[in-house]
């Protein structure tokens, strides 16, 4: 019996026995399982970096979350600046070891379609560029396109942009020759770089406020968002597809393209940074690399900008340049000649290249139907008319010019005062000059209204009423009449921009009175909205001007006038822009500029029709910044010479940025004027014989 009964109890002690063991096991091996666990989420924490491409440290952008962004940048509290698509603001990321950063919000107004089309623009671009030393690398971004929030994170440059520092006066610094020579070389180089790449990439909107200055102020080409890959001319006969489709292929065999980001803070998650040519369908798992090879930067001269090399035949593409021959950069001339052509028509048989078409045929749709989508009803003219009556009204005196005092008067007398007050002011203008000693002529050209001046500058004005007069005379209309507008006829027809001609004297007939003024301010300015705009110091610019929408790709004034009329871009458009702004770099003054000067000034106030001036006066050196100190002249002629290239009016005719950097870092010959520059190319500026004799 007693057996029996200890029977069930050795049973009981015998499953504890093994229940034990076994409860042991699997508590431990799920203690195990989690601390592994842990550790991943800790190592994938501590190095976002682990991708597909393995052993490349430069991982950026992260996708990062809102509510990190916000903390990081303290409820955006800090506003850096204000650009067209939004704010940005400072913060500081927690890891790694308190970032630095500037948090671009795109505005919700303008993310519905422009602002999220610019935000993955400039993601995309700044995902590829990022390498470069001398572009502005982007870190990190948010994106919820349900609640329209876009966020774009970049390190922080502490100097802020160029337009601020220079021309706002902001940075001492920049008083120095070097600084200031050596922030032009930077650019020169960043554009480069961009040129570099395969395909090329075009920025289209370089200017003053897209350069920023680090705390050792080297300069760095900054927003991205109207770059755009310039299509292959090759692509069309790669049997209806092309290079960029068999690269898309390409990259979807590549493994990964993802990119393992910190979301939450605490969070890892795979994604892509996805591949932006395809609107609103980012569902593709493609690394922008795969679109877009970027230079070498140990290898390639083209990045260091150090190693361009000065093989004769540069220096004799140069010094063709510098004489203006025909055949200038025949080889690069051609090649990109071909390639603005082919362009213009090559916009169809690739994604990247369909994208882009869509963009602008949406944007000319949008704004033809009068939707815009950004609500901004004002055009650039409105605006840029809205600017000169501000600017030159402050240089009116009280009482004078319209009307009297209070506009009492009747309309005729006010006509009448009018006339009789401007004409004194222009006198006193042309009187004024005191550069120019030709008094003869000055009195022959006492009763000439300023603005002819301007409109002779950008002639075509002129040019319509000669071929009417020769018209009725029956001569030829291509013969010169000797009036001295030969500079400008020159330019175009040699190079045959025959079509370029066309298109302008096409667009021009549409255009009112007024519309001289807007010759000199490059691009197609009527189909675009506000943006940057500095209210308070009154100016055309906050940013140097009226930007950025996918529609027009460019800044009034430094935009290249090709831009607006055949719609071509190439990396000459970029050489253009740059050249102005090397101009404002070194003059230290916008391209644009009337206020605080007497009327006096105002001949001043194109800085590129005022460099012509200078150079075929021989006294480029007017150009250059009072204020800087220790004053390389020769280096600084050096700028002006290299910026008077890269506004040559045809395209074909700028240097490439190869050159640029070459000519600027010393390696290549410097350039000398072409023929319209030289003293004696008979001076139109701003007197000039009238034909008809008196
Ligand atoms: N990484 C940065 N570091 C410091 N400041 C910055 C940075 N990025 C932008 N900013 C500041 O914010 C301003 C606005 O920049 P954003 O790129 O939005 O517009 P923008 O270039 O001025 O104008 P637009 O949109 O007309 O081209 C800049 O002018 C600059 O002062």
């Amino acid at each position: 019996m007693p057996s029996r009964q200890l029977l069930p109890h050795r049973r009981h002690h015998h499953h504890r026995s093994i229940l034990l063991p076994l409860i042991t096991a699997t508590a431990a091996s799920l203690l195990l399982l989690v601390l592994f666990l842990l550790f991943l989420r800790r190592r994938k924490r501590t190095s976002p970096s682990t991708t597909s491409n393995a052993g490349d440290d430069s991982k950026p952008p992260h996708r990062l979350s809102y509510t990190l962004l916000r903390r990081a940048t303290n409820s955006f509290s800090s506003p850096l600046g204000h650009g067209g698509f939004g704010t940005v603001f400072s913060g500081t990321l927690p890891t790694p070891a308190r970032t630095p950063v500037a948090v671009k919000l795109m505005d919700p107004t303008t993310t519905s379609q422009q602002g999220e089309r610019e935000f993955h623009n400039e993601l995309f671009f700044a995902s590829v560029l990022r390498q470069s030393p001398h572009v502005v690398a982007a870190v990190g971004f948010s994106s919820d396109p349900k609640r329209r929030r876009f966020l774009l994170v970049y390190d922080l440059m502490v100097n802020g942009n160029l337009q601020d520092a220079l021309l706002h006066r902001k940075c001492p610094e920049l008083m120095q020759w070097n600084k200031r020579f050596s922030v032009a070389l930077d650019i020169a180089k960043g554009v480069l770089f961009l040129h570099s790449c395969d395909p090329p990439v075009i920025h289209s909107d370089i200017k003053p406020s897209n350069i920023l200055l680090d705390a050792e102020f080297n300069a760095r080409i900054g927003d991205f968002g109207l770059a755009r890959l310039k299509s292959d001319p090759n692509l069309d006969v790669l049997d209806g597809r092309g290079d960029f489709e068999k690269k898309k292929e390409g990259f979807l065999e590549c493994d990964g393209g993802g990119v393992v980001v910190a979301v939450d803070d605490c969070e890892t998650e795979s994604v892509n940074t996805g591949c932006y040519f395809e609107e609103g369908s980012l569902g593709v798992d493609q690394s922008p690399e795969c679109f877009v090879k970027v230079p070498n930067l140990e290898t390639s001269p083209e990045t260091s900008g150090a190693g361009v090399s000065a093989s004769p035949e540069m220096a004799v593409t140069l010094a063709g340049a510098a004489s203006l021959s025909p055949g200038f950069d025949k080889a690069s001339s051609a090649q990109s000649e071909k390639g603005v052509k082919k362009n213009g028509k090559g916009m169809r048989s690739n994604s990247v290249r369909d994208w882009w078409w869509k963009q602008d045929n949406e944007e000319v749709a949008a704004s033809g139907s009068g939707s815009n989508p950004v609500g901004e009803s004002k055009t650039v003219k409105d605006y840029v008319m809205e600017w000169i009556g501000r600017d030159v009204d402050k240089e009116r005196p009280k009482g004078e010019w319209v009307g009297g005092e209070g506009g009492q008067l009747g309309k005729q007398e006010k006509k009448k005062m009018k006339k009789k007050k401007s004409r004194k002011h222009q006198l006193e203008w042309w009187e004024s000059m005191e550069e120019e000693k030709f008094d003869d002529v000055l009195k022959k050209e006492k009763r000439r209204p300023a603005r002819e001046w301007w409109k002779e500058e950008y002639g075509e004005e002129l040019e319509k009423k000669k071929k009417k007069k020769k018209k009725r005379k029956g001569l030829n209309s291509d013969d010169d009449d000797g009036n001295g507008s030969e500079w400008w006829v020159s330019d175009d027809v040699l190079y045959g921009d025959r079509n370029l001609k066309k298109a302008k004297s096409k667009s021009r007939n549409n255009r009112g009175g007024t519309d001289w003024w807007l010759e000199g301010l490059s691009g197609d300015l009527w189909r675009t909205r506000r943006n940057s705009f500095d209210s308070a110091s009154g100016e055309i610019p906050k940013s140097g001007g009226v930007s950025s929408t996918p529609s027009m790709r460019g800044t009034v004034c430094y935009v290249a006038p090709e831009y607006g009329y055949s719609g071509d871009v190439s990396e000459n458009c970029d050489v253009y822009s740059f050249g102005v702004l090397l101009l404002v770099i070194i003059s230290g003054r916008r391209p644009l500029q009337v206020n605080g000067s007497p009327l006096s000034e105002f001949h001043r106030a194109n800085l590129l029709s005022w460099a012509r001036h200078c150079a075929r006066n021989g006294k480029l050196v007017e150009l250059v910044d009072q204020s800087i100190q220790s004053l390389d002249k020769d280096q600084a002629l050096l700028c002006i010479k290299v910026a008077l290239l890269c506004v040559l009016k045809s395209p074909a005719r700028r240097p490439s940025m190869k050159e640029v950097v070459g000519m600027l870092s010393g390696e290549l010959e410097p350039p000398q004027l072409p023929i319209e520059y030289s003293p004696s190319t008979p001076s139109r500026f701003p007197f000039k014989t009238r034909k008809k004799g008196r």
